[in-house]
């Protein structure tokens, strides 16, 4: 895991304890709550115990009742009125709303309040073309959100912007809903913003929410399939998250349509910060029993979205329960209107909604505990680490310029995966030196040397390996951490049978292993196998290659062998919203990590995101190589290093890089790759990854298939289970953006890196650009990231 701090533990709440069949499984809980679009009037006391009752955890509410609702409809006539006049005079004078009056309100501040998700009036047309409605609306939204905050709601949720209002004007109506959410924020300042959208338009599924005011013209023709575009409603939501600087307190509620869209689609959404999956009759299908049921790829998406940690809420709407006991209640589902939300202005509308008043509701209810049953439990790894570090960023470990913690060493042999693939490289290596009968640097057996032994679990390995092959060795501990250095001593004298040698030092000024110290002069022997782990996420960025170079000189020139002999790091631009949010604060706090967030790769278990770029398009993968580092490096590249570092001073024929001007050029490191993105979208930074060769056999034909086998790490998602599955020591790094970079569907993103090196450290730089294809042979550019840099992400010193 590579890290250094622990994020809070898995609350209780998010899981469930199956207790009905004895086990121990813990699984996601759901949380459920339940939405009337009919409900004009906030739930009394006994309402809401009502709702509670049948086994809902939350319900919504509406802020303002049915009599302020006529008060505005008023107001809207008045002014479009007065506005004739005004525009005939030139003037634009937009109306007041006056503040609220006892009678525009049920709500007030009881005890449970705070139970309650508010529900802004449906009737709003922040998007409007008609100022005047536009205006109402915004200021009928502040006075809601205001008055709802001042009550202890924490939560409200906004419909979403009108199709057809939003269409018009270019865009217009979506900035002008977005400048109004924003306004609101600064308003509600404790309360949480849940825009309710569709995942995506359906052509004729467009809900015919009463307005304010608006013509039937305008009302949208019904699309065909082809003209479907699916991405709208998630490029409104960019708008409005956008206008609202990625506010921590903005979510989505998203509506799910009975046919799912894409993936594609599903996964962007996946990455958003939503807060509610929201469902209707409409979402359901009937099983053969006659009860509501969903298909399996809405079980799917429901499992996927219920792995986060921070999984979202269910809302289940119009489904009831019919609250009876409410002489009103049996009047307004006589007066509701067959549209969503009930009208004032349009009463021709009005039409009995009992026929979606489904009998036998609860079943609903009842469908999602039991697919709250079915969700699989979570692993003991799931459990206890991996839900726990979802998307959680953590600064990269600094092992060479920082003594890391006992407990830090404790974390890392916490994985048994990394541990055996190093066993097997060491196995593989020894038998490789009897079967091929190589020489050894010692007559006791093969040297190995653990350069960064930490706490000695490589070690302990390679001492197992040795007993399996029946090959004899000669061990050596090669650690600077003064703390770690006592803790392998006496590994040595209770575990290991003092079968080992440790030495405290930097590897780089190391000499070798020592063979006589008798004479004036010590004589230093070379060594067989180098063992060491000192890779980050990024492979590189904890300066193996800096430290192996630095201690090559002590292997044995002709057979010596380095595991890992090589890694590559690798990288993807991700849409990350939730990261990005989480950086952008902490980089207005200053401190330490603070003051430099966009400035850092942070080292994170990336799981709300989206890869954007496309999978199998030939040459440009979705995850792409960036550079390599192996070892040894060939002599001649030592020679040359040597060369540049001889006006430097280097300790004892030791090869640290520092001490000469340009004596670490060889490790640097630049790449350009082409990422293809079909669909258009946002990205916030690189996830990058690493993989290592720890081993490769020289001996041909040693596997069943005739190939030379090789041990092999990878943290990438599409080679980790291949690889090494289930290995947990490292998660991905991420690269942020300054500002998130939005690009046109058929894109290419143009990522460049750099590794920069000068003699004191190590640091990375990085850029992406977007460009388009205007005809076949020309491609222009569309957008382009800042330039961001890690000044300096690791001290050779
Ligand atoms: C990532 S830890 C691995 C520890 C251990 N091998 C394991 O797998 O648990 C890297 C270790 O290398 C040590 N190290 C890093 N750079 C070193 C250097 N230049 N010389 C000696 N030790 C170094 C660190 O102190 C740390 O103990």
């Amino acid at each position: 895991m590579r890290a250094n701090e622990n994020p809070p533990t898995m609350a209780q709440e998010y899981s469930s304890r199956d207790s009905d069949n004895g086990a121990d499984n813990i699984r996601p809980a759901f949380h459920i709550g339940q939405h009337d679009s009919t409900r004009v009037e906030t739930l009394t006391n006994l309402q809401y115990g009502q709702v509670l009752n049948a086994g809902f955890r939350f319900v919504t509410t509406p802020i303002t009742n049915a009599h302020f609702h006529e008060r505005i409809l008023k107001l809207v006539d008045e002014s479009s009125s007065q506005a004739n006049g005004q525009q005939r005079a030139g003037l634009r004078i937009d109306p007041i709303v006056t503040s609220l009056t006892p009678e525009d309100t049920n709500l007030f501040p009881e005890v449970y309040t705070s139970g309650f998700v508010g529900y802004a009036s449906p009737w709003l047309d922040l998007c409007s073309p008609d100022h005047i409605i536009a205006s109402i609306s915004r200021q009928v939204l502040n006075l809601e959100v205001d008055y709802a905050n001042f009550c202890g709601v924490r939560s409200i949720i906004i419909p979403g912007p009108r199709q057809d209002s939003a269409q018009a004007g270019n865009g217009r109506g979506i900035a002008q809903y977005a400048r109004a959410i924003q306004e609101a924020l600064l308003i509600g300042s404790r309360v949480n913003f849940i825009i309710h959208l569709p995942m995506y338009r359906e052509p004729g599924l467009e809900e015919k929410v009463t307005q304010l005011s608006i013509s039937k013209e305008s009302q949208e023709k019904p699309q065909s399939a082809e003209e479907i575009d699916i991405f709208t409603t998630w490029d409104s939501w960019h708008v409005i998250r956008t206008a609202c600087e990625y506010d921590a307190r903005l979510f989505v509620a998203l509506r799910v349509p009975r046919a799912l869209p894409p993936k594609e689609l599903q996964m962007r959404w996946f990455s958003e910060p939503i807060q509610y999956l929201t469902y209707s009759p409409s979402t359901f299908q009937t099983n053969k029993a006659g009860h509501p049921s969903l298909g399996r790829l809405h079980q799917e998406l429901i499992h996927t979205y219920m792995r986060l940690k921070h999984a979202p809420y269910f809302l289940l709407c119009d489904i009831g329960p019919e609250l009876q006991d409410d002489p009103a209640a049996e009047h307004r589902m006589d007066t509701s209107s067959a549209s969503e939300f009930p009208t004032l202005s349009d009463a021709a509308t009005q039409s009995s909604k009992g026929e979606r008043r489904i009998q036998g509701h609860n079943a609903y209810l009842a469908y999602f505990r039991h697919l709250e049953r079915q969700q699989e439990p979570y692993s003991e790894l799931e459990l206890n680490t991996l839900t726990n570090f979802q998307d959680w960023l953590q600064s990269p470990l600094q092992p060479l310029s920082d003594n890391l913690e006992s407990i830090t060493y404790e974390v890392f042999e916490g994985d048994p995966v990394k541990y055996n693939q190093y066993e097997f490289a060491i196995e593989g290596a020894l038998r490789e030196w009897s079967e091929l009968k190589k020489p050894t640097s010692s007559p006791d057996g093969v040297v190995i040397a653990v350069a960064g032994s930490g706490r000695g679990p490589l070690v302990t390995r390679a001492l197992r390996a040795s007993e399996t092959t029946g090959v004899p060795v000669k061990l050596w501990a090669v650690e600077k951490n003064p703390n770690a250095y006592v803790y392998l001593l006496r590994q040595n004298q209770t575990v290991w049978n003092g079968r080992v040698t440790v030495v405290k030092t930097d590897m780089r000024a190391w000499k070798g292993p020592l063979i006589s110290s008798s004479s004036a002069e010590a004589v230093h022997g070379k060594v067989d196998i180098l063992v060491s782990e000192l890779l980050g996420s990024f492979g590189d960025n904890e300066l193996s290659p800096e430290c192996l170079d630095g201690i090559q000189h002590v292997l044995a020139p002709d057979h010596g062998i380095s595991i890992p002999s090589s890694y590559t790091a690798h990288v993807s631009p991700i849409s990350t919203p939730r990261l990005y949010a989480d950086i952008k604060s902490r980089s207005g706090q200053g401190g330490a990590d603070g003051a430099n967030a966009f400035d850092t790769p942070w080292v994170v278990r990336l799981f709300a995101l989206d890869f954007v770029a496309a999978r199998g398009v030939p040459d440009h993968a979705r995850f792409q190589q960036a550079w390599e580092f192996a070892h040894p490096l060939p002599q001649s590249t030592m020679d040359a290093v040597a060369t540049r570092r001889s006006g430097g001073v280097v300790g004892g024929g030791g090869g640290s890089m520092a001490g000469g001007v340009g004596a670490n050029d060889h490790n640097a490191r630049e790449c350009h790759l082409t990422f293809v993105c079909r669909s258009r979208g946002v990205i916030h930074g690189l996830a990058g990854y690493f993989e290592a060769v720890l081993y490769e056999s020289q001996i041909k034909g040693e596997d069943e298939n005739g190939d030379k086998p090789m041990v092999e790490l990878s943290t990438l998602p599409e080679a980790i289970d291949r690889k090494s599955k289930d290995m947990v020591s490292w998660f991905p790094i991420f690269f942020p953006l300054k500002q998130p970079l939005y690009f046109p569907s058929d894109s290419e993103l143009e990522v460049t890196m750099w590794r920069q090196t000068d003699d004191t450290k190590v640091w990375y730089e990085w850029q992406v650009e977007a460009f388009r294809w205007v005809s076949e042979t020309e491609r222009v550019k569309v957008a382009g990231s800042d330039f961001c840099s890690s000044r300096k992400v690791a001290c050779l010193m």
